[in-house]
């Protein structure tokens, strides 16, 4: 028999095990290795998670400080690259623009060994944001940036190379929480779909090509860029309101609303919605906010639906000035440390992923040569 729609897409079963995070353990909970997401988004720096994730353990000053002098290094590109980069059409979405860019690397650079993968790893953290500014900036402005700014932050380089000066303190630090909001959530599609790769022993970047795809779609990373899609149609919260009402009685999916494992919240929206806030007072616009939290409202009325990670996540980046096309790529450029992280613990006790399936085709069948057919 086919598996139900309740049972579908590997609903509830547990498919391995896991160090690294725990999600919804509480109702509403997430941890990144025992610290608590809250802890971690107010008092953590996105490298000190990267570090936390790949390592094990959070860094002391002292290793903290050589990590971020050793990514800092990492940024360039290979001249192939940037040729490949530039071959991309303009109109292409950057999200395929980033599996390229991986699947190239991995050609240029290949992991040909798995004492390699903390280097590879490194390589990646630092250099997807180089590679996503390096075809924004050649597609839209026909400039050739320096992917090498001097920013300690992956937060300061992503808004430095988007923005030709570096950014507002304000802005680094948003952005940067929402890098450790969005850096690792146990089983996801994405992070499986690495995980599926690394288990028949290929290489690192091959995962990471992987992942990104799984990543591109609506209903997990692309949240984010059709959140945004939904909200910049309202030119009023009450308009949100009745449009949303009206999608939902046409049975439509809001994105940026639902979760597989959550029931109650998803505790990354808050800290989302207390920053779109806050950049909301801080241009003086606070529109997009408001017709967001309308939404939100009716979401919870109506269909007891919360918003997730993806939902204000739109707005923060639209009041950092950052384009739609690159919301689910920031996505990317945090996930990489926790499907990396995955990667090494596939590794570090691999087994073949290979479940099993419920037969739903015709019985046997007796062969018929194609000219009686
Ligand atoms: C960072 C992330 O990846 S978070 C997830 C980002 N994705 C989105 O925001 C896309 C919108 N949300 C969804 O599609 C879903 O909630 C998912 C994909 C996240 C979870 O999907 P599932 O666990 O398979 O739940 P499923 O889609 O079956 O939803 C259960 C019920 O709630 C409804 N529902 C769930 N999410 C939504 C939504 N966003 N809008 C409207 N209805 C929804 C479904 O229509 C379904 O109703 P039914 O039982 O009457 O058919
Ligand atoms: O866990 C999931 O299914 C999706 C999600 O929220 C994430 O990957 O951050």
């Amino acid at each position: 028999m086919a598996a139900s729609k309740k049972t579908g897409g590997l609903a509830g079963v547990v498919a391995g095990e896991t160090a690294l995070c725990t999600v919804g353990k509480e109702g509403a909970g997430l941890t990144y290795r025992g610290y608590d997401i809250y802890d971690l988004a107010a008092n953590a720096r996105f490298e000190e998670v990267a570090y936390l994730l790949m390592h094990g353990a959070l860094p002391t000053q002292a290793e903290f400080d050589a990590y971020v002098a050793r990514l800092k290094t990492l940024r360039g590109l290979p001249d192939a690259l940037k040729k490949v980069l530039e071959m991309v059409p303009a109109h292409a979405h950057p999200m395929d623009v980033l599996r390229t860019g991986v699947s190239m690397l991995g050609n240029l650079e290949p992991e040909t060994d798995f004492s390699m993968q903390a280097e590879v790893a490194d390589k990646l953290l630092a250099c997807i944001p180089s590679m996503l500014l390096y075809w924004h900036r050649f597609h839209t402005d026909g400039k050739r940036i320096d992917v090498e700014t001097d920013d300690d932050s992956v937060a300061g380089h992503f808004l430095h190379m988007l923005h030709d000066q570096s950014p507002s303190e304000l802005h680094q630090r948003c952005l940067d929480t929402t890098l450790i909001l969005y850096a690792e959530h146990e089983f996801n599609a994405s992070t499986f779909t690495a995980r599926v790769i690394t288990g028949t022993l290929s290489d690192f970047h091959s995962a990471v090509t992987g992942a990104i795809g799984a990543l591109r779609g609506p209903l997990h990373g692309g949240a984010n860029e059709a959140a945004m899609e939904l909200i910049q149609k309202f030119s009023s919260p009450d308009e949100a309101t009745a449009g949303v009402l009206g999608m939902l009685e046409r049975k439509e999916k809001i994105m940026g609303f639902g979760h597989r494992v959550y029931t109650t919240s998803d505790p990354r929206n808050s800290v989302n919605k207390k920053m779109s806030k806050q950049l909301a007072e801080e241009a003086g616009d606070t529109h997009l906010y408001d017709v967001s939290e309308a939404v939100e409202t009716v979401m919870w009325e109506q269909k007891k639906l919360f918003a997730n990670a993806d939902f204000f996540a739109a707005s923060v980046y639209h009041y950092m000035g950052i384009p739609t096309y690159l919301f689910t790529p920031i996505f990317v450029c945090s996930r990489i440390t926790g499907w990396s992280a995955h990667i090494m613990e596939q590794r570090s006790n691999n087994k073949l992923i290979r479940p099993g399936a419920d037969y739903t085709g015709p019985g046997l069948q007796t062969w018929v040569p194609i000219e009686q057919r």
